[in-house]
């Protein structure tokens, strides 16, 4: 059975945190309610989840020795890749040396690059996926557009929260969606992938926990995504019986592939009852904070229990809840937040304000939540609470 120590002391239970955004603010909280010693790193100082760790380090965490070099310093029990964009190739020598990587180092490795996750859902485990393509020129892609017929999808291999994607009608798009996917990737330039666009009824994230008891699948999120961007997400999203059976058999088939213990957030889209897979983050998914309001353990506590192995005996869901995103525009390292009465006047409301030392252009810096009758009504209620926060830079 898993035994937790004393912080700081040397029977401590380290757990270090690759990436320090919103959702690891909210591990780190849980990780800290059971006692763990909570280390963060990130590209930036001051970074959400820093600020409630016991302590941190700023390091280009692309930028393997110095990955390795931090975490042979700390020692820590637990490594948990809180973003994409990590050096994995330097988590899989890790945990071949004996360090514990959430879920997995491979899993890691697999879903930051949608080639390595795509190929294992499609070819590997032979899940529908949308059609695709891979490609690194100009000349091939257009042929891949052709292939795959209008309106398509094109994103950069390695991107997040919509970067470098856009939805292709004509011809008269290719030149535009190629340069801005070559702008958006996050290693730079570089491959595609060209997907056909599914015309789903709607979309969820399937939260999944693999822990010590087995697998656990909360109720579904549904969401609404502007450029690729999450806006509103809601739970419980109304399913036929034989959609939510496929979506788990999906979620189960992926998440067992990818292996270890912690939350993942299995992505796909709907059609009546038909089900398509695509993408998965092997950790809380943006859209899971809803699971702050909505469930009696969020997505955030699910994670740390099954990272220590401790039991999930139930997840309870609250009823009718919803989120709505606090995006911020401009240029500011001294962003205030106000009306907030307002914003909590209504029953069954809660804020996160993340505490994001700079917005540069537009970022996400906030979530309001709320819980109702129905999630017509929970979704009105969120939105309400956000648009009430007046930003000042
Ligand atoms: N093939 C597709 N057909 C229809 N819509 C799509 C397709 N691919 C992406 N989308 C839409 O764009 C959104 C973002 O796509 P995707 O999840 O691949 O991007 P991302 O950059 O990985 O975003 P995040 O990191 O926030 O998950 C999807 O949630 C969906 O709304
Ligand atoms: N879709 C992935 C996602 O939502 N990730 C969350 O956003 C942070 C980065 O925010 P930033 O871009 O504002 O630094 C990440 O650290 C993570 O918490
Ligand atoms: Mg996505």
């Amino acid at each position: 059975m898993p035994r937790i120590g004393t912080p700081l002391s040397p029977s401590a239970t380290r757990v270090l945190l690759c990436g320090c955004g919103e959702l690891g603010k909210e591990v780190v909280i849980e990780l800290q309610r059971l006692g763990c010693e909570v280390i963060g790193v990130d590209r930036y100082a001051n970074a959400p989840a820093m600020q409630v760790a016991h302590r941190s380090h700023v390091i280009d965490m692309l930028d393997g020795a110095a990955l390795r070099a931090v975490i042979e310093q700390e020692q820590p029990h637990y490594i948990v890749p809180e973003i994409e964009a990590i050096a994995t190739a330097t988590l899989v020598e890790l945990e071949a040396e004996g360090f514990n990587v959430v879920p997995t180092a491979r899993a890691a490795q697999l879903t930051m690059n949608r080639e390595g996750i795509r190929r294992l859902a499609a070819e590997t485990l032979g899940l529908p996926t949308s059609p695709y393509h891979f490609s690194d020129t100009f000349e091939d892609y257009v042929a891949a557009v052709k292939s795959v017929g209008y309106p398509c999808v094109v994103k950069p291999i390695m991107s997040s929260s919509g970067k470098g994607q856009s939805v292709l009608k004509s011809d008269a798009d290719l030149q535009r969606a190629w340069d801005y996917a070559q702008e958006g990737g996050r290693a730079g330039k570089g491959r595609v992938i060209v997907e056909g666009f599914i015309d789903f009824d709607y979309e969820i994230t399937l939260l999944t926990v693999r822990h010590a008891g087995g697998t656990s699948f909360c109720a579904p999120i549904g969401h609404r995504q502007e450029n690729g961007d999450y806006q509103e997400s809601w739970q419980p999203q109304p399913m036929s019986p034989q959609a939510l059976a496929e979506s788990e058999r999906v979620a189960l088939a992926v998440t067992e592939a990818l292996g270890g213990r912690g939350l993942f957030g299995v992505e796909l889209f709907v059609k009546g009852d038909q089900v398509w897979f695509s993408e998965v983050s092997p950790r809380p998914h943006d859209t899971g904070l809803v699971t702050l309001i909505s469930q009696e353990l969020s997505e955030f506590a699910l994670h740390a229990r099954a990272i220590l192995g401790l039991p999930i005996p139930v997840i309870r869901q609250m009823g009718p809840s919803a989120s709505a995103v606090i995006l911020v525009e401009g240029n500011s390292q001294q962003t205030s937040f106000a009306n907030l009465g307002a914003a909590l006047s209504e029953e069954d409301t809660a804020l996160r304000l993340f505490g994001k030392p700079e917005v540069k252009g537009q970022r996400r810096m906030g979530v309001a939540l709320a819980r109702d009758q129905s999630i017509e009504a929970a979704r009105a209620k969120a939105l309400r609470s956000a648009q009430a926060v007046r930003v000042q830079l």
